[in-house]
């Protein structure tokens, strides 16, 4: 049953604070539209201001625009010198912007009658002292894997117990869920003294900190990690955990009208083409472009190919033809589409001539698979990507060539290999059997009565002021 309202009738008010880039806004936008349209609760959206990307901006818009009933809660960033940080990323100025702004936080909280909060992990630290301030309690919207969540959750305890080992990273066996080899895990976090590290065991120990967390996953896609989350085997002392996924799109991305991929797409036969994909961010270099493209060509299939400048090493900002290689674009006309343009992914991956998804495995990309039911080839670049790679193979939902040599994040997969791997997934039906049966999985989980659906029903009670049945 969705809440209806507290004692005095009053629906509760949610206020959802994501962080910056693209793969951590989207699902804050759909969760603000599943909570706001099925399940009685007031919803705003912060938009922090300035956005670090004209995407942002555009997705934004397009979501307000198609969703009234999202509010949208503008939150200005107070001005700061960026140049204390000369070689900073746009990521890390903007975590730094907003904790400098945070005693900002409380007063637009008050002004907006928020009665629960929701923030991403990369922000626990500036969004939870706020909270308790203004008495409020705050979820954590998780925007990765639950495989992911338990290993951020378990790393605090691992780091402890092998404090003796010379300080190295080995495999990490996650009690309850399943061993994550060394080779999977975030390579910074193989150095126990990295920024990164310490940053990551930061957020492990804030979790326990938050009234519950959501993650953007399904029972069916993670039974060992959902499970051992909720049954708080993972960590001690863990709030509630609702797998709230996968969070379906909301059909609301900002159209580009220049891009012809959808007439594109109409024109190819069935389940014949390769979509691929490397996400929002910079994740891959010059050369391995090159590879790809090479074994792209020398797959013989028809793909549809999105390249970002943004996901282009900066070095390697130069036109496309010239970065594919020389006369690629011309050779593969008849059979290939290489755009630059921001695609609607889901309408890509819903659409009948796609049969493979060739990712990176960010999160958001991987439950879209799932959705959809295109499997996936993984070709992970960095962070939580290979741990995301492993649920995929795990799951049945594609296959990870974890034979593909490992040589660090910044390693080279030759042509040879993605086109010998291409063939064969573009070959195999029993994968596309199991990824159709992962898609159904998905539309159960978050149809009425269905685990993810249920999730976000108790999710709506806990802040509604009620207690929490789910774990
Ligand atoms: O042309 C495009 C490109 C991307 N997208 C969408 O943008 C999102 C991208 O998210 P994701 O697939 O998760 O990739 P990243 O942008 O790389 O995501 C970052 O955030 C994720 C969630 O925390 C992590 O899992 C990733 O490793 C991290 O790089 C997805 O919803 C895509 O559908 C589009 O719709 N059109």
């Amino acid at each position: 049953m969705p809440s209806s309202g507290d004692a005095a009738g009053r629906r509760p008010h949610v206020v959802l604070i994501p962080s910056a880039g693209m793969g951590h806004l989207v699902p804050f936008g759909r969760l603000a539209v599943a909570l706001s349209s099925g399940h009685g609760c007031d919803v705003s959206l912060v938009t922090v201001l300035p956005t670090v990307s004209t995407a942002e901006s555009k997705h934004l818009d397009a979501l307000f625009d198609a969703f009234p009933a999202v509010r949208r809660l503008d939150f200005e960033l107070a001005p700061f010198d960026a140049s204390e940080f000369p070689s900073a990323d746009p990521f890390f100025l903007r975590f730094e912007a907003m904790r400098r702004s945070a005693p900002l936080l409380g007063p637009l909280l008050t002004g907006a009658g928020a009665s629960a909060l929701a923030t991403d992990i990369a922000l626990t630290s500036v969004v939870i002292p706020v909270a308790k301030e203004q008495g409020l309690p705050c979820h954590i919207l998780f925007t990765a894997s639950a495989a992911m969540l338990s290993l951020c959750a378990y790393f605090p305890t691992y780091l402890d117990a092998n404090a003796g080992d010379g300080g190295g990273v080995g495999d990490v066996d996650i009690p309850g869920v399943y061993r994550i080899p060394k080779a999977s895990i975030p390579q910074a976090l193989h150095d126990p003294n990295h920024l990164f590290t310490r940053q990551f065991v930061a957020n492990g120990r804030s979790l326990t900190s938050a009234a519950g967390i959501l993650v953007n996953t399904f029972d069916a896609l993670e039974p060992e990690a959902v499970a051992a989350l909720q049954q708080g085997k993972v960590a001690s002392g863990f709030p509630p955990v609702f797998a709230v996924g996968p969070l379906l799109p909301a059909s609301n991305q900002a159209k580009d009208p220049q891009a012809n991929y959808m007439e594109w797409l109409d024109a190819q036969p069935a389940r014949s083409v390769v979509y691929v994909s490397f996400g929002s961010r910079k994740a891959i270099s010059g050369e391995q472009l090159r590879e790809l493209a090479a074994g792209l060509e020398t797959s013989g299939h028809r793909f549809l190919w999105v390249v970002k400048s943004t996901v282009v090493d900066r070095d390697d900002a130069a036109e496309l033809g010239e970065l594919l290689g020389e006369g690629f674009l011309e050779r593969v006309e008849k059979r290939g589409l290489v755009t630059k343009a921001w695609v609607d992914q889901e309408e890509v991956l819903k659409h009948e001539s796609v049969a493979l998804f060739v990712s990176h495995c960010g999160w958001n990309s991987v439950t879209e698979a799932a959705a959809s039911g295109v499997p996936v080839l993984a070709l992970p670049r960095f962070g939580d990507q290979r741990v995301n790679s492993g649920v995929v193979a795990r799951a049945g939902l594609g296959v990870w060539a974890d034979t593909w040599s490992w040589e660090g994040e910044a390693g080279v997969i030759g042509a040879e290999e993605i086109s010998e791997k291409v063939k064969a997934a573009m070959a195999d039906e029993a994968l596309r059997r199991k990824a159709a049966s992962v898609a159904k999985a998905a539309a159960k989980a978050v149809a009425g009565g269905g685990s993810s659906h249920r999730c976000l029903v108790e999710f709506a009670r806990l802040c509604q002021g009620g207690t929490c049945r789910t774990n």
